[in-house]
């Protein structure tokens, strides 16, 4: 094997993260390593959350999200927590700042274990989630799916957390869509140049509900934090909730979500560690750590 990353494979709610530690090092996470590791049942994973060195001063670190198509994501709650939790456990700091593509990042792991992330402000213009058509109105945009008729999903919410994302709200159970035949269709949709992330959401008060995501680039996941949040966000908007809401995912585990008064929407929940291992960046190789709780 060529030189070796650490690894480890964490979940966040059930969404398959892999966290590769590429601190200290000058190449990167290849695709053709990500597709490798996704295609194996041991690392098959939603993200890879690659961390590199800082590239701007106040930052801790710089972090690279890719899908398990070997696409790269603006925004990924889930794996941001896992992040969080890998480096918290390594250093005992509490407090962290990453770059992406997308910008800042800033999170806390609280003393209860649960992390928080601030994942910024939601994004509404249509062009900047992007869409393909002008929509004065992205609350409810003008997209359905099924027969013309009688559609079995329409009038999503769209809005961009750094990553596209159209919501389909419903007053049946999210379990009663066929969202694995719906999900590819609309997230390769005309309406969105750069695909989307396509979520059906049932509101269940004013302080509750539940999502179900087909995500960009990785398919049906059984959480996906950036979804809660502009899922969140867009039932707010649109007079369905207050700001805080608790979000239930396919897993049954539950997101925190509160979209504060400054427009920042933050984030709060669990990531778990798994194990971990040493992997080839170049080609995806890799060989588990024998000792779990040393590389813990
Ligand atoms: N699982 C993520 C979202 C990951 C990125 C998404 N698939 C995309 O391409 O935008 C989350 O927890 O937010």
């Amino acid at each position: 094997m060529a030189e070796t990353a650490q690894f480890a494979k964490m979940n966040g709610l059930g969404n398959k993260i892999l966290v590769v530690d590429m601190r200290g090092r000058k190449d990167k996470v290849a695709p053709a390593a990500a597709i490798a590791l996704a295609s194996q049942p041991e690392t098959s994973f939603d993200q890879i959350m690659a961390i590199y060195d800082p590239r701007a001063e106040g930052t801790d670190a710089w972090i690279d999200i890719i899908n398990c198509d070997g696409s790269l994501a603006q925004a990924c709650g889930n794996g941001t927590r896992c992040v969080v939790q890998a480096l918290a456990a390594e250093t005992g700091r509490k407090r962290f700042t990453f770059l992406t593509i997308a910008g800042v990042l800033n999170a806390e792991e609280h003393e209860d274990g649960l992390i928080s992330v601030d994942m910024g402000k939601p994004v509404f213009e249509w062009n900047r989630i992007p869409l393909s058509e002008e929509f004065h109105d992205t609350s409810r945009i003008e997209l359905q799916i099924g027969p013309i008729d009688a559609p079995v999903l329409h009038s999503p919410s769209v809005a961009s957390m750094g990553n596209p994302h159209a919501i389909f709200w419903v007053d049946k159970d999210v379990w009663d869509y066929d969202l694995g035949r719906f999900g590819p269709l609309l997230e390769n949709h005309p309406m969105f140049p750069e695909r989307a992330n396509i979520s059906i959401a049932h509101v269940r008060s004013r302080e509750a509900l539940d999502l179900r995501t087909w995500e960009r680039g990785a398919g049906l996941t059984l959480a996906c934090g950036s979804a809660a949040c502009a899922t969140a966000v867009s039932a707010a908007r649109t007079g369905r909730t207050g700001r805080q809401v608790t979000v239930t995912m396919p897993s049954g585990g539950h997101l925190m979500i509160d979209w504060r008064q400054d427009d920042h929407v933050v984030m709060t929940g669990p990531a778990e560690w798994e194990w971990s291992g040493l992997l080839d960046p170049a080609t995806g190789s890799y060989r588990r750590d024998q000792s779990e709780a040393v590389a813990r």
